[in-house]
């Protein structure tokens, strides 16, 4: 449905339970393996390090492994070594203007951020799938800083994905709950938020 929605990446997360948009390994590998070549596959990893996020990409295949925590850097630089063909983006919850930190830190080891809303440090964590809008302006002087792509993620809808493009310029756009009814991709939320993102794109382009 999303592929034929003209989506660019379908995401799996592999997060564990506590997600109700949780999915197995095996199933990922089933689709990653018959997903057309013109989509990348994102694997959200809840693995630390370099070792076992490697192990994750090799028993599901995807083109992009998104890291969930903000990993050790120097596991960072061994994922880069001993995976270096899988696309790495590091995922930086936008809490505060303290993100902007995480810049050069994972610059030199990653292809791409993805700035999302969640709460790693919290008793809790929440590392995704909330449904809520982060700070755009911190999001924008983010991608205004970053010499790497930057994907906005968070409370991302039909109805806010024009405004958020327009004020961030992300790369791309990426969402969960936006597009669904009671827990489900929904067909026409799909489409109506592709042609947000193609008027916005459009705009901005012939400006
Ligand atoms: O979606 C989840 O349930 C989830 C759970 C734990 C970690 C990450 C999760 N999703 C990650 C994503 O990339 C979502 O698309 C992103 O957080 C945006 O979600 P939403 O705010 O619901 O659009």
């Amino acid at each position: 449905m999303a592929v034929e929605a003209g989506v660019d990446a379908l995401g799996f997360n592999c997060v564990g339970p506590s997600s109700p948009r949780n999915i197995g390994d095996s199933a990922v590998a089933e689709i990653t393996k018959f997903t057309p070549p013109s989509v990348a596959t994102f694997l959200l990893t809840v693995e630390r390090t370099a070792d076992a996020i490697a192990a994750h990409v090799r028993s599901t295949r995807p083109t992009t492994v998104q890291i969930l925590w903000n990993i050790d850097p120097a596991e960072s630089s061994r994922l880069a070594d001993i995976e270096p063909h899988v696309r790495r983006v590091q995922v930086v919850h936008v809490e505060s203007r303290a993100a902007l930190e995480m810049i050069p830190i994972y610059s030199p080891y990653v292809h791409a951020f993805l700035l999302d809303s969640g709460q790693p440090n919290a008793a809790t964590p929440e590392l995704g799938g909330t449904g809520r809008q982060n700070d755009w302006a911190i999001s924008a002087e983010f991608v205004q800083s970053s010499r790497l792509p930057v994907f906005l993620a968070g409370g991302l809808s039909p109805a806010n994905v024009g405004d958020a493009i327009r004020q961030v310029r992300p790369f791309g756009v990426d969402l969960s709950l936006g597009v669904r009814i009671a827990g489900r991709l929904d067909p026409s939320k799909l489409a109506a938020f592709a042609l947000s993102v193609r008027k916005a794109d459009e705009a901005l382009n012939s400006a």
